[in-house]
C-alpha cells in the first residue's frame, strides 16, 4: 500500500476519502504527498516513486458548461481552468495530471480533443480516476534527476528539510562535486512528523482526550528531528496555539537553540523549546506564586539521608541507592505507605523487603520533613507537588506538546505534562528503548498513555555508521536482560560500513588527557573536520577541569564549550557563530551528537562486566547511548584494561599510539 504523506490526501474534503481509495491500491514503494504549506499555487497533490519518478496532480472544479465552447470563453470558470493549465504547464519535471471532477468520461474526451496534446497535460473524469487512478499512476509518472526531485522538494515540502549544519550525515557526503548535498526526512520520518497534524475540528471540539503518538526509534534514527520538524509545522500551521517541544536534557536544548538560530534566525513566538526541569520549575511557580527552593547539592540530600538512616538499622542500602529510591517515590506519585508497599518497582534493579519499604517510607517521610522545615522540596517533587496542588488552573496550558527522549521520563512527568494540556489537543513521544525505558521499565499504559496501534518504529540510523552502531549494539546485547520486546533491533542495510571504533590505551588518567588532545588536534588538522564536528564525552574518572583546562590551551578558551559549565549552559563562549569543540558530561550527553566522539572517564563503563547485576544494565544503556553519539569516528580513550567482551568491538591502539 502507498504511504500517504500526511494521512489525508490534501485539502480536498470529503474527496479525500475516494482518492485514497483509489490510491490505496498502488504499492508500498509509492508516495501520495499533499503540500500542507504551499508558498504560492502547489498542485493538490504529488504521487512519486523511486523508479517510475513524480506526477504532479490537480483537481479542477469547473463544470462542462464552462469548458464547452468558445460562446463562454470568459467565464469565470473557464479562467481557472485555463489558469490551472498554465500553471500545471510551468512545473518542470513531474508528469502532470488533472482530474475534472465534475465532468464525464465523454466530455473530458471533447475537452481533450479540443485542446489537443497542450502542454502534456493528461485530462481525466473523476469516474476515470476513481476507476484507474493505481494504473493510471505509474505510466504518467515521469523519471526526473535528483536536483529536480531536490527543487520540488525544496519548493512544495520545504519543511522536510534538515539544514546541513543539523546532520552528521553530511561527514559521509565524499562526492566533491560542485553539487551541495541536501537533505530531507525519509518517507518514513516524514510521515511520522506529519500524523494527526489537523485533528478534526469537530472531534477536536468533542474529545476531552489527549491524543497521543509515539515514534520508537533506535539511536541516530532522527528522532529529534522529526519532534523538531513538526513543531515548527504546527507552530506556523497554528499560530494561535501554543506548541510546547520537552527534551530531557539541557545540553540538547542549548544545542537545538544555536542551530536554530543559524538556520532560522529564530523560533516562532507560539513554540516553546525547553527542558523538561527548566519547564516545571516555571510551572512551579505559576502554581504556587512563589519560587522553589531545592537543596543546593545532591551530598547535602545525601548528608540528611545519612543522618536518618540510623533510625533505621536494617536498612543496608548505600546512601546513593536510598536517594535514588526517595527520587522513585516522588516520581512515581506515591503519596501513602500502603500504595508504596504495593508499587512494582520492576526494573529498579534491587529488591526491597516489606519491612525495608516500610522503613524506606519512614526515611522518606523524616528526609522530607526536614527538608520542609527549611522551606525545602526535593527536585523530584516539583512535579508531584504541581499534580497535588489546588491551583492547578494557574498552569500555562498547551495545545501541542512533543516529548523527545520520553524513555528517561518518571510518570510525574507525564502526569504534570497532562494536566498542562487543552482538551484534545496532541502528545507526541519520541523514545528509544534501547537508551532505557523509563525511568523504571514502566509500560505506556501504566502511566496513562494508550500508544497501541499508534507506534511507528524507526530502525533505521541516520547518524552513524555501521561499525559504530554494531560495536555499541554487542555491548548492549551481552550485558541486558530487558524485555526483548524493548530491544529495537537496528536495520544496519544501507549504513555507511565506516571503520571500527578506536580504544586508546593510556598509562594514566593523566596522560589520557593527553592523548586525547593531540588526537583531536590531529584529527581537525586534515579538512575533514572542524572543532564543530567534534564532541568529548567525559565520564567519572578523568578530572574534568583538568581536562577543559587542557583543551583551552590547545584550542583557545573560546574555542571550547564546555556544556555543563554554569556560564555556559544555553550559549557557548563568543557566541553560536563561532566553532567550538564542545565538552559533556556523560550523563547530559542524551541527544548529543557529533561527526567525531572522543570518550574519556569511562573506565567503570568499560568494566560492566565486573559491576554487580543491577548496576550492569544500566551501565551497559549507557554506555550504548554514549557510543552512538557518533558519527563517522568514535575514539574511547582508557588509562585501564577493558574487558574482552567489549574490546573486540574496537581497533586497539597502545600507549605509545
Ligand atoms: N533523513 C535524514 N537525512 C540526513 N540526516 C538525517 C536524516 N535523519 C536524521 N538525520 C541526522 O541523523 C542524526 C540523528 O538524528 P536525531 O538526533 O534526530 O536522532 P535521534 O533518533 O533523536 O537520536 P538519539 O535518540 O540517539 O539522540 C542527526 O544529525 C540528524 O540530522
Amino acid at each position: 500500500m502507498a504511504t500517504f504523506i500526511p494521512a489525508r490526501v490534501g485539502a480536498l474534503g470529503a474527496r479525500s476519502i475516494h482518492i485514497k481509495r483509489a490510491l490505496n491500491r498502488l504499492d508500498d514503494a509509492y508516495v501520495v504527498r499533499t503540500p500542507l504549506r504551499p508558498d504560492g499555487w502547489a498542485p493538490d497533490f504529488f504521487i512519486q516513486h523511486p523508479v517510475q519518478g513524480w506526477l504532479a496532480i490537480a483537481v479542477s472544479e469547473t463544470p462542462y458548461d464552462a469548458l464547452a465552447g468558445g460562446q463562454l470563453f470568459d467565464d469565470e470558470g473557464r479562467a481557472a481552468f485555463d489558469a490551472l493549465l498554465s500553471q500545471m504547464a510551468a512545473l518542470q519535471g513531474p508528469g502532470k495530471l488533472v482530474v475534472l471532477w465534475q465532468c464525464n468520461t465523454e466530455e473530458v474526451r471533447r475537452v481533450a480533443a479540443r485542446m489537443g496534446a497542450q502542454c502534456g497535460i493528461r485530462l481525466v473524469s473523476k469516474a476515470e480516476f476513481l476507476e484507474t487512478g493505481d494504473t493510471l499512476a505509474p505510466r504518467l509518472a515521469t523519471p526526473i534527476t535528483e536536483e529536480t526531485e531536490q527543487a520540488l522538494m525544496e519548493r512544495y515540502f520545504a519543511e522536510a528539510e534538515i539544514a546541513a549544519i543539523c546532520t552528521t550525515r553530511r561527514h559521509f557526503n565524499r562526492d566533491n562535486s560542485a553539487t551541495l548535498q541536501r537533505y530531507f526526512l525519509d518517507v518514513q520520518q516524514e510521515s511520522a512528523a506529519k500524523l494527526d497534524l489537523a485533528l478534526p475540528q469537530e472531534q477536536a471540539a468533542i474529545s476531552r482526550d489527549v491524543a497521543v503518538r509515539l515514534v520508537n526509534g533506535v539511536a541516530g534514527s532522527g528522532k529529534t528531528l522529526i519532534a523538531l520538524s513538526r513543531a515548527l509545522l504546527l507552530a506556523e500551521m497554528y499560530p494561535a496555539q501554543r506548541i510546547l517541544m520537552l527534551i530531557h536534557n539541557a545540553p540538547v536544548v542549548a544545542d537545538i537553540h544555536a542551530k536554530l538560530r543559524r538556520t532560522r534566525g529564530r523560533l516562532p513566538d507560539n513554540l516553546e523549546i525547553n527542558t523538561f526541569s527548566a519547564w516545571v520549575h516555571r510551572q512551579w511557580r505559576n502554581v504556587h506564586q512563589r519560587y522553589p527552593r531545592m537543596p543546593s547539592n545532591t551530598r547535602m540530600v545525601e548528608e540528611l539521608i545519612h543522618h536518618f538512616r540510623g533510625l533505621y538499622p536494617d536498612l543496608k542500602l548505600p546512601v546513593q541507592r536510598l536517594r535514588e529510591e526517595l527520587d522513585f517515590i516522588n516520581e512515581s506519585l506515591i503519596t501513602g505507605e500502603a500504595q508504596y508497599a504495593n508499587a512494582s518497582r520492576s526494573g529498579r534493579g534491587f529488591a526491597l523487603r516489606p519491612s525495608e519499604r516500610s522503613a524506606v517510607w519512614s526515611l522518606f517521610g523524616a528526609v522530607t520533613s526536614s527538608l520542609q522545615a527549611q522551606g525545602l522540596s526535593l527536585w523530584s517533587a516539583l512535579p508531584l507537588e504541581i499534580c497535588l496542588a489546588e491551583e492547578r488552573q494557574r498552569l500555562e496550558q498547551y495545545h501541542h506538546v512533543l516529548l523527545d527522549e520520553a524513555q528517561f521520563c518518571a510518570p510525574s512527568w507525564f502526569h504534570t505534562v497532562r494536566l498542562a494540556m487543552h482538551p484534545g489537543s496532541s502528545l507526541f513521544l519520541c523514545a528509544d528503548p534501547n537508551q532505557g525505558f523509563t525511568k523504571n521499565r514502566l509500560s505506556w499504559k501504566s502511566v496513562g498513555l494508550d500508544v497501541a496501534g499508534r507506534t511507528r518504529k524507526l530502525r533505521k540510523s541516520y547518524r552513524t555508521t555501521q561499525a559504530n552502531l554494531a560495536a555499541a549494539s554487542v555491548v548492549l546485547a551481552r550485558h541486558t536482560q530487558g524485555d526483548p520486546e524493548d530491544f529495537l533491533v537496528p536495520d544496519l542495510d544501507g549504513m555507511e560500513p565506516g571503520v571500527k571504533p578506536a580504544l586508546v590505551y593510556t598509562d594514566s588518567p593523566q596522560d589520557a588527557v593527553d592523548r586525547l588532545v593531540n588526537e583531536l588536534s590531529a584529527c581537525v588538522q586534515g579538512n575533514r573536520f572542524t572543532l564543530a564536528d567534534v564532541l568529548v564525552i567525559y565520564g567519572e574518572q578523568v578530572q574534568k577541569t583538568l581536562l577543559y583546562r587542557r583543551l583551552c590551551q590547545r584550542f583557545g578558551t573560546g574555542r571550547v564549550w564546555w556544556l555543563n559549565k554554569d556560564d555556559q549552559r544555553k550559549a557557548p563562549p563568543g557566541g553560536v557563530q563561532r566553532t567550538h569543540v564542545r565538552l559533556a558530561n556523560l550523563d547530559t550527553a542524551t541527544g548529543l551528537e557529533a561527526g567525531v566522539v572522543f570518550l574519556i572517564g569511562v573506565e567503570k563503563l568499560l568494566a560492566v562486566d565486573r559491576l554487580p547485576a543491577p548496576d550492569r544494565e544500566e551501565n551497559a544503556r549507557k554506555l550504548y547511548m554514549a557510543m552512538t553519539r557518533a558519527g563517522a569516528r568514535l575514539i574511547v580513550i582508557s588509562s585501564e584494561p577493558v574487558p574482552e567482551a567489549i574490546r573486540e568491538a574496537f581497533t586497539v591502539h597502545s600507549p605509545s599510539g
